[in-house]
């Protein structure tokens, strides 16, 4: 008897007519020649069609070895999460798009699954087919996954626990996938590398408070399939990160995509020819990513035309103004209403699980419109360093927990404004040495007092300014009242 036959006479009932079944399959795919095999397979399956066991089974590759099974590869990836020290070969291969090595079980090894009580059996196989091909004498392996249960369990396979194994095994897929980082280029065709960003939000500096917050939306949101299904809303959030340059914008959504496993969209908005194509752009996209617009207030003039009242539009055509102002003359660029019509109209809904992000260093340049709530779900300042947010940079940057000139830098960040991106440069080790920390914290430490004497001063030329502007409008207030009475008087 075969070794997989060996195994399933120990597993009761199931065990032993699996047995006798995978020990008549392996005689028939030993021992007879191609043709002779698939006759007498078909014969056989069909008298086992008569047996208590019903047997489903999952081909590598659909139609005509074209395209790879998603539902094979998502059964493989679950099974291959299951454990694998029971067997004596697997197969070892680069999961698609994927760097990591996934062992699974090779063909003629099984395994028994339990699920609400039920032992199901998972058997893999594997065919050699002669390839007829002209260009080619080689044998394709046919491989297969198949499940075989107690008719007893029908219901509850087919229902319940296939659903449950492609979730868990698709949920493994995208896990273990290279995510990407596309951008659009000319033409209206998105072009990608793989992303490899290290930043996450545990090397993010910031408020821990905040940076909670806007974890618990991300998670809120991953798990979120039921509840916007319940109320009726496409599966999709808005972000709008904002603040001054050099605040950690892009490196947020690299954690974001980083932390939600997504692939990242880099929509670059003044290269898209016209709303249609932005359309077509939206479209291509797949569910599970972040679509960005950086600096969306530099992208294009889309608060200028929404706010141009028609009757207006029509006098500066007639003036010959050559601002283009209807639709037609703005056929190859986008409007704001076509980009309204991207973040929440009917094609945005076409795809699931979604974030779009908008980032601008002057959120008050931009139309209400496109911020509010509802389409920029969520604004989130990303403001100049803190204490708290100096920490996980030390920590990153000089391995530093703690250290005695932490003192006197903590009061210093309440007095001053400083981004993460000038702290982050000032930190980075120079000599690689034990001294290494010492120097950088001293040389932040003068950079910030430097900038407080700088901030002080200013502050003092800024008000000596104002008191001179007060006082000269007081004088000339004066001059105009002294000559007011004058003219009464001489009246
Ligand atoms: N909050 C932060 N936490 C950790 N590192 C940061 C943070 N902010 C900035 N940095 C560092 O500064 C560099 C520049 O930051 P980033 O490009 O994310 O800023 P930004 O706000 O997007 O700037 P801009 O508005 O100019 O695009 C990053 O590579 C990162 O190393």
């Amino acid at each position: 008897m075969s070794r997989m036959a060996e195994m399933w006479t120990g597993v009761g009932p199931l065990g032993s007519s699996i047995a006798s079944i995978m020990f008549i399959y392996t005689l028939i795919e030993r021992y007879f020649p191609n043709r002779l095999r698939s006759y007498i397979l078909n014969y056989v399956n069909r008298i086992l069609a008569f047996t208590t066991n019903i047997r489903i089974t999952v081909h590598e590759y659909t139609g005509d070895h074209l395209q790879r099974n998603v539902a094979y590869s998502a059964i493989e990836a679950y099974l291959s999460s299951k454990s694998t020290k029971d067997f004596k070969r697997l197969t070892a291969q680069l999961g698609r798009n994927s760097k990591k090595l996934v062992l699974t079980m090779d063909a003629d090894e099984s395994m028994i699954d339990e699920f609400r009580g039920a032992k199901l059996c998972w058997v893999a196989t594997k065919t050699l087919r002669e390839n007829k091909s002209s260009y080619s004498s080689s044998a394709d392996v046919k491989r297969a996954l198949t499940l075989v249960f107690h008719q007893r369990y029908r219901d509850m396979v087919t229902e319940v626990y296939l659903n449950h194994v492609m979730e868990k095994g698709m949920a493994i897929l995208t896990r273990n996938r290279q995510r990407k980082l596309y951008t659009n280029c000319r033409y209206g065709y998105w072009s990608h590398v793989v992303l490899d960003h290290p930043a996450t939000f545990d090397n993010i500096a910031m408020d821990p408070s905040k940076k909670k917050e806007i974890i618990e939306d991300l998670v809120a949101f991953g798990k979120g399939k039921q509840y916007y299904a319940k109320v009726g809303k496409a599966w999709k959030r808005g972000y709008l990160l904002y603040g001054p340059p050099g605040t950690g914008k892009s490196t947020m959504i690299a954690a974001i995509a980083n932390f939600m496993n997504y692939d990242i969209y880099d929509l670059e908005l003044t290269a898209v020819q016209g709303n249609s194509e932005l359309r077509k752009l939206l479209l291509e996209t797949s569910n599970k990513s972040v679509i960005v617009i950086e600096d969306i207030d530099c992208s294009l003039g889309l608060t200028r035309k929404r706010d141009i009242p028609k009757d207006k539009e029509e006098k500066d055509s007639k003036k010959g103004d050559k601002q283009p102002t209807t639709d037609q003359n703005v056929d190859n660029r986008v409007t704001l209403s076509g980009l309204l019509n991207f973040i929440d109209g009917l094609w945005s809904t076409c795809g699931r699980e979604r974030l779009i992000v908008f980032t601008t260093n002057y959120k008050e340049k931009l139309d209400p419109a496109l911020i509010r709530r509802g389409r920029m779900d969520k604004h989130i300042e990303l403001s100049y360093c803190c204490f708290e947010g100096f920490k996980i940079l030390a920590k990153n940057y000089l391995n530093l927990d703690s250290h005695h000139l932490f003192e006197t830098l903590c009061p210093l960040f309440n007095e001053t404004q400083i981004t993460p991106a000038d702290v982050a440069e000032m930190l980075m080790p120079k000599a690689n040495d034990e001294d290494d920390a010492e120097i950088c914290l001293k040389d932040l430490i003068r950079a910030l007092e430097k900038r407080k004497a700088d901030a002080r001063l200013k502050a003092e030329e800024d008000a000596r300014e104002k008191s001179l502007t007060k006082e000269g409008e007081a004088k000339q207030n004066e001059s105009s009242s002294n000559g007011a009475n004058e003219e009464d008087k001489s009246n």
